[in-house]
């Protein structure tokens, strides 16, 4: 029905518009070159009434509108006279109109191909009325022909899709109602909110709270686990959800309902924005806020000797509107004993996992408190914006300096050529970035060089893109820096304005991603420190990270054609930098010679930014920054927030100086000579700093365990 509906809608709509649509649709589907033959056509095959051998000028060529050539009629008329020495024509008004109106699109032919002549006999001007106007008709049909085809095409492929969404959401809404019957007496599902691997997220509301109006009712996430799941997996989420968290940006959990070997657990919902839908327009002020958040999350995780494992934008929950963030998806979490080993997985039957279902029976008695409805939301945030006006904040929306310069630059009219060029160029930074000799094997590509004993099996776990180079090395003993490791990417996601940034498809690319980033003698050092030989076949050298995250968001800015023509060479090439495949004046590469454009005031984001990613981003896991010190790094500070009208240089010289005065020093980064001498001592393995959680660390959200059956877990 709705199919036929909006097939009959645009077919009136067609039809409405046919005059100017035909035409229009007449610049896209023939060209003007085609348009212009048929009109030849009709001229050299009808034998006509004459007008002397003329030249045309130069004219805009393309076919216009029949609306628009009538109403262009009389501009025609006389110039069609002045071409015909001023004689009138003798006709009636309708007919002159017709005539003028072919005559014009002939005019406009000749115009187009300057230096062409009249021929020297013209078609009579019937019979050019009759042939075009049926032509005209012709074309019509089957442009409204095309267009429908394309319409049914386009309705069934969304009919299929949303048929397909429905029947998934569908599926999980009944499988979680028979999977656990307890579900259906406690709330009402809507529908599903996203699924992962290892689960369905679903949105229900209490059906106690039927009578409350549909915004004031508050919402959770039911996460239903897959059967398939491991048993342990369950518990070690659920742990994590339940020891750690409900405070400082960390998911709770507000109850958990087993039935056979299915799982759910209930935690309060909160709408969040698509990583992918904001990385590229957030301002310098929600970026800090957005990595200050996480890093908050990150720390009181780590203070449990935990490892998160999954940091990554889709398991991150963050309200744009509202500043609301939340950290979640502990399926993958791991705890770090003291001798820095990682505890591979809890033991069911333990005295731990015991302890943790004894812990959640005994929060049984309180209620469910968690749980957002819309109206808190819309209460938060508009709290939130009067606390900032009053304030005198603008949202906290930092304006990029220089926007005028660059927005002049984007409207730069570029040329196929041009664009071209710029394609090429990104291309090969992307490239470089991404290139693994095909010589390596992926299976292959790091050994320990402690052979005489037997390797301690190392964790994989954790999305490809963030794994850390001390898990793609294998090395057994991970830290919490494998999570830090993951803020940087996201954080190098926002300053490039590329995601994802890493995109290998195995573990041996993603090491030969990091190298070509940071260069091999980075990479080989760490493999050394951490007993690894790598077996790299050639040298890379280390680019530039600040340079790399600029090149790719100002990208209209390093590609501009005025730059592009003032370092062109008097052949016409360009140089190019042999290291990193692009333009000298671009070169992105850490130590270069190259006399480079300076592009300083027109990034929105600061030194601190740079220099903070690269902490977060330290190869070197023992030398990687904690999410305890990250939080104090000047970046998240806010004296180096920008004042429009300073250049940006000038306030980052003032600020650095203010920053050396009052800020506390953090962690100095190792000279390349005193990390050499470092690489000559024994590797010690990471200290574990963290106490084990104590009970009056744990602050354990409000749970409520859902009938008798979590005893069975
Ligand atoms: N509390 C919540 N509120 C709103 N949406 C949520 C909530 N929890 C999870 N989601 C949504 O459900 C999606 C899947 O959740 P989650 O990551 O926990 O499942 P998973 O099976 O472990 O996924 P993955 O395989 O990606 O690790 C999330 O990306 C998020 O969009």
């Amino acid at each position: 029905m709705l199919t036929r509906f909006l097939i009959n809608k645009m077919d009136r709509k067609t039809q409405q518009q046919q005059p100017q649509q035909s035409h229009k649709q007449l610049t896209h589907r023939y060209s003007t070159r085609m348009v212009a033959q048929e009109v030849t056509a009709t001229i050299t095959t009808t034998p006509a009434a004459a007008t002397g051998g003329s030249t045309a000028t130069v004219g805009n060529g393309s076919p216009r509108g029949k609306k628009n050539v009538m109403t262009d009629t009389k501009s025609t008329t006389n110039r069609f006279n002045r071409r015909q020495g001023g004689a009138a024509l003798n006709r009636d008004d309708g007919e002159k109109d017709l005539v003028d109106n072919n005559m014009g699109m002939i005019y406009r032919y000749y115009d187009n191909h300057s230096g062409m002549a009249l021929p020297s006999a013209l078609p009579s001007h019937q019979a050019i009325i009759s042939q075009s106007v049926s032509r005209v008709q012709e074309l019509t049909d089957k442009m409204t022909r095309t267009a429908r085809r394309n319409a049914i095409k386009e309705l069934s492929s969304i009919h299929l899709r949303t048929l397909h969404a429905n029947d998934k959401n569908k599926e999980a809404l009944r499988e979680l109602q028979e999977t656990i019957p307890e579900i259906s007496k406690i709330f009402d599902v809507q529908f599903r909110i996203g699924s992962g691997t290892f689960s369905t997220v679903l949105l229900g509301t209490l059906q106690r709270e039927r009578s409350l109006p549909e915004t004031q009712r508050r919402r959770y996430a039911i996460k239903h686990h897959n059967p398939t799941s491991h048993p342990e997996r369950i518990l070690r989420e659920l742990e994590c959800m339940f020891r750690i968290g409900g405070v400082n940006n960390v998911i709770g959990i507000n109850c958990c309902i087993r039935y056979n070997e299915n799982v759910a657990f209930v935690m309060p919902y909160m709408t969040h924005d698509r990583f992918h839908d904001i990385y590229r327009n957030m301002s310098l002020q929600e970026v800090k806020d957005y990595i200050r958040n996480l890093l908050i999350a990150l720390r009181h995780v780590h203070k449990f000797n935990v490892i998160h494992r999954d940091v990554k934008p889709s398991n991150i929950l963050y309200n744009r509107r509202t500043g609301k963030f939340l950290l979640c998806d502990f399926g993958l979490a791991q705890r770090i004993a003291e001798d820095g080993t990682v505890i591979q997985s809890s033991d069911l039957s333990s005295a731990a996992a015991a302890a943790l279902l004894r812990d959640m029976e005994a929060a049984r008695h309180l209620l469910m408190q968690n749980g957002f409805s819309a109206q808190d939301e819309a209460d938060e945030y508009l709290a939130k914006a009067s606390r900032e006006r009053a304030l005198g904040g603008g949202g906290g929306v930092d304006h990029d300096i220089n926007v005028e310069q660059r927005k002049a630059l984007a409207q730069t009219h570029l040329t196929k050529k041009e664009l071209a060029a710029q394609k090429a160029d990104t291309l090969r930074l992307v490239n470089r970035l991404r290139f693994m000799n095909s010589t390596v094997d992926p299976n292959n590509y790091v050994v320990s060089t402690k052979t005489q004993r037997k390797e301690t099996h190392a964790s994989r776990a954790g999305t490809p893109g963030y794994r850390p180079p001390e898990v793609l090395m294998r090395y057994p003993y991970q830290t919490t820096g494998v999570d830090i490791w993951a803020v940087g990417v996201i954080m190098l996601s926002f300053l490039s304005s590329l995601h994802p940034f890493f995109k290998a498809p195995n573990d041996c690319a993603a090491l030969s991603e990091i190298i070509n980033l940071f260069g091999d003698i980075q990479v080989r050092k760490t493999a050394f420190m951490l007993d690894r030989l790598l077996l790299l076949t050639q040298k890379v050298a280390a680019l530039d990270l600040r340079r790399v995250c600029m090149r790719f968001r100002l990208a209209d800015f390093f590609l501009s054609p005025d730059n592009q023509r003032r370092h062109r060479r008097a052949d016409g090439s360009t140089e190019m930098c042999r290291n990193c495949d692009q333009p000298t004046y671009n070169c992105v590469c850490k130590n270069t010679n190259h006399d480079m454009e300076q592009y300083e005031g027109l990034d929105m984001f600061p030194l601190q930014a740079y220099d903070l990613l690269a902490r977060l981003l330290e190869v070197d896991p023992t030398k990687r920054i904690t999410a305890d010190e990250a939080l104090k790094h000047p970046f998240f500070s806010d004296h180096h927030r920008i004042t429009s009208g300073i250049p940006l240089q000038q306030q980052q010289q003032q600020k650095h100086h203010q920053s050396n005065q009052s800020l506390p020093a953090i962690r100095q980064r190792e000279t390349l000579t005193m990390a050499a001498s470092r690489t000559l001592k024994p590797y010690t393995p990471y200290a574990v700093t963290a106490a084990p959680p104590t009970s009056d660390a744990v602050k354990p959200n409000v749970v409520q365990q859902a009938g008798p059956t979590t005893n069975r877990m």
